[in-house]
């Protein structure tokens, strides 16, 4: 079973959301021009990390959003994967996730689950508390967001819900890239599964983000890794390789939970 999938690795406007909001469609017709099966953008792209202006600009209920994806799901028949937006709920802040497929249904949501304090998440956004699992043509995924990958107990849980493939829209700055590309590969290694990672490019008054979006193999091999340029790459994956490592060695069959609290 083989998937294909393009990352869009784009630069965010800090603090302006009509002039985000207008740039993915380019990105999301190359995507299904190249025949993707889905295209994934990288983490708050509708607002950066503006975090003190998000009554302002945060999305209300991700209403925008999902309007946004849904119609380009369905214009171009292709899942898209929305990476994350800052959203508005209630009296709350939240880094949020939408996944909507080619028929432009939503199928997956998810809140970030672990608030990143260096960036003054812990301040201004609340923490979700919710798992995701959806399928990408019969294949099984799930998500996170960014700093979730330090933690490998909840990726551990989330691939325990029969994922084949974990995506992890990012802003993650550049001086911390070669940790980001050994933690996405421990992450891959240890669950036996497709890491896909989507980092932005560009820069905020506060950071430098430097994309080196990958996609990683369940041996934890790069499949594609991208520059520090805005593009979109697509590649092709072969689910089945999941299969035939968790066969050879069975590390989900040999966990020993009851150890583990
Ligand atoms: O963990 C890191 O070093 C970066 C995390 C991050 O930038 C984020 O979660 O937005």
């Amino acid at each position: 079973m083989e998937l294909t999938i393009a990352i869009a690795q784009i630069d965010v406007d800090f603090g302006q959301p009509a002039k985000n909001f207008s740039k993915i469609e380019p990105f999301v017709a190359q995507a299904a021009e190249q025949h993707a099966d889905i295209v994934v953008f990288p983490e708050m792209w509708n607002t950066g990390y503006d975090l003190t202006r998000l009554g302002d600009i945060a999305d209300p209920n991700g209403q925008q959003t999902q309007h946004v994806l849904v119609a380009l799901a369905k214009k171009y028949h292709i899942m898209i994967h929305g990476g994350s937006v800052a959203v508005k709920r209630g009296d709350k802040f939240f880094n949020t996730t939408y996944v909507i497929d080619a028929n432009g249904q939503e199928v997956a949501t998810y809140d970030k689950v672990h608030l990143f304090g260096l960036m003054a998440e812990d301040q201004y956004l609340a923490a979700g508390n919710a798992k995701n699992r959806f399928d990408i043509n019969g294949v099984g995924a799930t998500s996170v967001i960014c700093y979730d990958i330090r933690f490998p107990e909840w990726l551990r849980t989330l691939s325990l819900t029969d994922s084949r493939v974990i995506f992890v829209p990012a802003e993650w700055p550049t001086p911390r890239l070669a940790q980001w590309r050994k933690l996405l590969a421990a992450r891959a290694i240890e669950n036996q599964l497709f890491v896909v990672a989507v980092n932005r490019v560009g820069s905020d008054p506060d950071n430098r983000f430097g994309g080196s979006s990958v996609v990683i193999d369940p041996l934890g091999n790069e499949v594609a890794r991208l520059n520090d340029q805005e593009q979109l790459k697509t590649v092709t994956i072969d689910i089945d390789e999941t299969d035939k490592i968790r066969g050879f060695m069975p590390v989900f069959e040999d966990r020993r939970p009851d150890l583990y609290e």
